[in-house]
C-alpha cells in the first residue's frame, strides 16, 4: 500500500473559570462568568511563547505549528505523519504541549493575582455555540478527477460520524436536551468549497498542497468532530485513509451521493439509532449504517481482490476491526461492545450513569459540566486520564511514546528535517523563518530551502543550513 502524509489540526476552547463559589462552578465555558475573557485567557496561554518565539505563530522541535488564530482558539497543527499510529501518537503530544503550557498561565494568573483556572477543551461547540474545529489532512495523488473523488467522500463523512461522533448534548430549542453523535454537524453548511470560515465546507477543496504542485493535492477535511480517545483518532483517520486509497486505486462509488447532503447531516446526527433512512441523489432511500457498511464491504473487498489485506499494518488491522464492530454495535442497538473505544459511546456511558446515580435529566447544568470535563485536556482536571486509569477508555499509545513526541518530530518524513532545524536555531539562538515547505536562515543570503517532498526524512541542503546555524 502506498505511502500516505496525514496532519491533524486542532482547535481548542478556551476558558478561565473563576474559582469555585465566586460566580459560575469550575468547568463552565460560560463566557457571562469567566474570570476572564477568552482573549486574555489565550494571551496569558501564550505569554512563555511568544516570549520565546516573538510570535504566537510559532513551529516546535517536534514539527507541529502553534499558533493563536482569529476567535483566540489556541491551534495545535501536529507535524506530518506517514502512519495512523504516530498520528495518535503526535495529537496527543499536541494535548500534553497544552496542557503543560495552560498549567504555567495558571501559575501566572496566580502570580498576578488573578483569580481562576484556565481550561483548555478539546472538543467543538462552546455554550455560546461557538464552533471551532478539527480538520484532518490528507495527501493525495494529483489526478483530474479531484472534484470527483471529493464527490464520492461527501456521503462517507456524513454518515462517519456514526462511529466516529464526538457525543453531544444537544440543548432543544424549547427546553430539554438529547443526545447526538457529532457536535460539528450542526455546524456544517456546504459540501465542498474553496472557503472555510464563510462557507465552512465538509471538505475544504482550496488547493495548497504543502508539496510538490505536479504531483499532490492535500485533501482538507473539515467535518470532523475533535476526537478524545486515541482510537477514535485513530479510527476518523485509519478509516478515511483507505476509503482513499480505494478510490485512488480507481474504485469509483457513486452511488451513495446523498440528495440532500447538509440535510443528512444533521438528521444523521440526531438519531442514535443510526437506522433512520436519508434519501440519496437517485432516490433510493438509506440509513447512515447502510452507507457505512457498504463502505466497510467496499473497502474490504477492495483488499482482498488486490492482494493488499496481507499488507495491512497492525493498525490498519485494528481500524478494520473496530469499524466492523462499531457498526455490529449499533445494527444490535447496545454499545457494549464499543463503549471504550468510541467518543459517543464512552461519553453516553459516563453521563448515564452519572444521571441514574444523582436522578438527574439530560439538560441538567451538572451533566453539562461532566461533558465538558470528558473534552478538557487537563491531565489533572480533565476526565481522560481516569476513564483511562478505570479501563473505561481504550489507549493507543504509551505515556513514553506521547512524551517523546514532544519534542522529537515524526522520524519518517519531511518533519524530521523541520524539527532538527527549530531545535538547532533554539538552541543556538539564531533567528530562522519556516513553514510546512520552507526553512530559512534569517540573517544570511542565500539560505532558504524549499522542501517539497514531505515523504523524504533526509535532505543535503538541510545539513548545510544546519552548517551555517552551528557556524
Ligand atoms: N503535503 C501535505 N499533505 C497533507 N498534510 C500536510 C502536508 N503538509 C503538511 N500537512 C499537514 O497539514 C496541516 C496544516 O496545518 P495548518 O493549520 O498550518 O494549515 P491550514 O489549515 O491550511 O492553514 P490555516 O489553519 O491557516 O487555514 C498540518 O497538520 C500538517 O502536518
Ligand atoms: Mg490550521
Amino acid at each position: 500500500m502506498s505511502r500516505r502524509i496525514f496532519g491533524v489540526e486542532t482547535e481548542y476552547g478556551i476558558t478561565c473559570a473563576p474559582p469555585p463559589g465566586r460566580g459560575a462552578a469550575v468547568g463552565t465555558d460560560d463566557p457571562d462568568t469567566a474570570a476572564l475573557s477568552a482573549d486574555d485567557a489565550a494571551r496569558y496561554l501564550f505569554r512563555k511563547v511568544v516570549a520565546w518565539g516573538r510570535s504566537s505563530n510559532v513551529f516546535l522541535r517536534n514539527g507541529a505549528r502553534l499558533y493563536l488564530d482569529v476567535g483566540s482558539h489556541p491551534e495545535y497543527a501536529t507535524a506530518e505523519c506517514d502512519d495512523v499510529h504516530q498520528l495518535v501518537v503526535n495529537d496527543r503530544a499536541g494535548e500534553r504541549i497544552l496542557d503543560g503550557m495552560t498549567e504555567e498561565a495558571n501559575e501566572l494568573l496566580a502570580e498576578d493575582g488573578v483569580p481562576g483556572t484556565i481550561h483548555l477543551f478539546k472538543n467543538n461547540v462552546d455554550s455560546a455555540g461557538n464552533s471551532f474545529g478539527c480538520h484532518e489532512n490528507y495527501l493525495v495523488r494529483r489526478r483530474r478527477d479531484f472534484q470527483a473523488t471529493a464527490e464520492t467522500l461527501v456521503p462517507f463523512f456524513v454518515t462517519r460520524q456514526i462511529l466516529t461522533g464526538a457525543g453531544h448534548v444537544r440543548p432543544r430549542p424549547g427546553g430539554g436536551a438529547s443526545y447526538a453523535f457529532s457536535q460539528r454537524a450542526d455546524q456544517m453548511w456546504d459540501a465542498l468549497s474553496s472557503a472555510t470560515t464563510r462557507s465552512r465546507p465538509i471538505i475544504n477543496t482550496r488547493d495548497e498542497p504543502l508539496a510538490d504542485q505536479d504531483k499532490y493535492r492535500r485533501m482538507h477535511v473539515i467535518v470532523g468532530d475533535s476526537s478524545v480517545a486515541e482510537t477514535t483518532t485513530m479510527l476518523k483517520v485509519g478509516m478515511t485513509d483507505l476509503v482513499l486509497g480505494m478510490l485512488e486505486d480507481g474504485a469509483r462509488v457513486r452511488d451513495l451521493d446523498l440528495a440532500e447532503p447538509m440535510r443528512a447531516i444533521r438528521e444523521i446526527s440526531r438519531d442514535m439509532t443510526a437506522t433512520t433512512p436519508v434519501e440519496l441523489a437517485d432516490g433510493r432511500r438509506v440509513s447512515a449504517l447502510d452507507v457505512q457498511t457498504e463502505f466497510l464491504t467496499r473497502v474490504t473487498g477492495w483488499l482482498d481482490s488486490t492482494g493488499r489485506r496481507g499488507e495491512l499494518t497492525d493498525v490498519q488491522r485494528r481500524v478494520l476491526d473496530l469499524w466492523e464492530r462499531g457498526l455490529q454495535a449499533l445494527r444490535a442497538q447496545d454499545p457494549t461492545s464499543v463503549q471504550t473505544e468510541l467518543d459517543w459511546a464512552i461519553k453516553a456511558r459516563l453521563l448515564e450513569r452519572y444521571r441514574e446515580k444523582h436522578t438527574l435529566g439530560l439538560d441538567d447544568p451538572r451533566v453539562a459540566r461532566l461533558s465538558l470535563a470528558y473534552h478538557d485536556i487537563s491531565s489533572t482536571r480533565g476526565l481522560a486520564r481516569t476513564l483511562a486509569a478505570r479501563g473505561l477508555m481504550a489507549r493507543l499509545t504509551t505515556d513514553e511514546e506521547v512524551d517523546a513526541a514532544v519534542t522529537a518530530p515524526p522520524p519518517t518524513t519531511r518533519a524530521r528535517l523541520r524539527g532538527a532545524f527549530v531545535a538547532e536555531a533554539q538552541d543556538r539562538r539564531r533567528d530562522i523563518t519556516v513553514d510546512w515547505v520552507h526553512l530559512k536562515i534569517n540573517d544570511a543570503a542565500q539560505s532558504t530551502v524549499v522542501l517539497k517532498d514531505p515523504f523524504s526524512p533526509v535532505d543535503e541542503r538541510v545539513e548545510e543550513l544546519m552548517a551555517a546555524l552551528r557556524a
